[in-house]
């Protein structure tokens, strides 16, 4: 083996005094570019993808017989639940849950990763969240809202027998949101990072109620809810190309001009989407200091 020889040694404390301070470099050039503002484009984005989502579900009507509890063994269970733990256990497997955007609905059900690990892309994400604060989590109230409330207000009260279909679009929805609402954290990070000052003492107080006046843009959140209905407008119109193709649609039962209402799009951000997303904040900033 070739040994070092004492001229190469400055060469090489050079060299690794260069990585470091240019990783450095990387890694605080790339926190700075995480914004505010580039993480309300991501919400944005993620709009597009909530809407087709609840528009591939209206596809099928409620189907109850998915949601109801069955014994399996000596547990009690759901056809959507079962599927659900499933499907996460297998995406984790294939690494879902090292991209801490994405929070299973049962961690513990997920199994190790199987597939080799890699390097993430976006290689910052991972480091942003501080870690205590990382575990801000409402899975739990995202699962029961929109089993008990979004969606039976745009599934038909019917039955056509296509389960799985039914629980894989439910997952999809359940993915987006949870995505979407846990994007709070990240949201949170920034606005504390930005100005430390204004979050600190109601942190150390423990005082929610004012880091949610913090924390909150009102101006923003309107916005984001005449978006969203009008998003739901365009991307779920039922299309028809005259008189024949109306008749068509009314055979066919068609009664609607959207494929789901843009008002419950708008009502699903007003009163779940927004409170939740918020709620995540504030959690977070509780432990942001420990
Ligand atoms: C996500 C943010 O925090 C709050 C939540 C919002 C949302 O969920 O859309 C919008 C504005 C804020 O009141 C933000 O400031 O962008």
């Amino acid at each position: 083996m070739a040994s070092m020889t004492h001229s190469s040694l400055p060469l090489v404390f050079l060299c690794s005094l260069f990585y470091v301070i240019f990783s450095s470099f990387c890694y605080c050039k790339s926190v700075s570019s995480i914004t505010i503002d580039s993480l309300r484009a991501s919400l944005e984005n993620q709009e597009d993808f909530i809407v087709f989502s609840l528009i591939e579900r209206a596809r099928y009507p409620y189907n109850s017989f998915a949601y109801d509890p069955f014994f399996l063994g000596n547990q009690n269970c759901s056809f959507v639940e079962l599927f659900v733990r499933e499907t996460e256990a297998m995406e984790a497997k294939f690494g879902r849950y090292q991209n801490p955007e994405e929070l299973p609905f049962f961690p513990d059900y997920t199994q190790p990763q199987l597939a080799p690990p890699h390097k993430f892309p976006n290689f910052i994400l991972p480091k942003i969240l501080h870690p205590p604060a990382a575990s801000a989590n409402v899975s739990r109230r995202i699962w029961d809202m929109y089993f008990n409330d979004l969606l039976p207000l745009f599934t038909k009260k019917a039955d056509d027998g296509n389960y799985q279909q039914t629980v894989a679009s439910d997952l999809i929805c359940l993915q987006a949101l949870s995505r979407r609402i846990h994007s709070g954290r990240f949201v949170a990070e920034i606005k504390f990072r930005d100005s430390p000052q204004n979050y600190i003492p109601a942190i150390q107080a423990k005082d929610s109620e004012t880091l949610m006046k913090l924390l909150t843009f009102t101006s923003v959140e309107e916005a984001v809810v005449k978006r969203v209905f009008k998003k739901a407008e365009i991307f779920g119109q039922n299309v028809n190309l005259g008189k024949n193709n109306v008749k068509e649609a009314e055979d066919k039962g068609i009664e609607s001009k959207y494929k789901v209402e843009p008002s419950v799009a708008s009502k699903l951000y007003q009163e779940w989407v927004i409170p939740f997303t918020k709620q995540v904040e504030v959690d977070y900033l509780l432990r942001r200091l420990i």
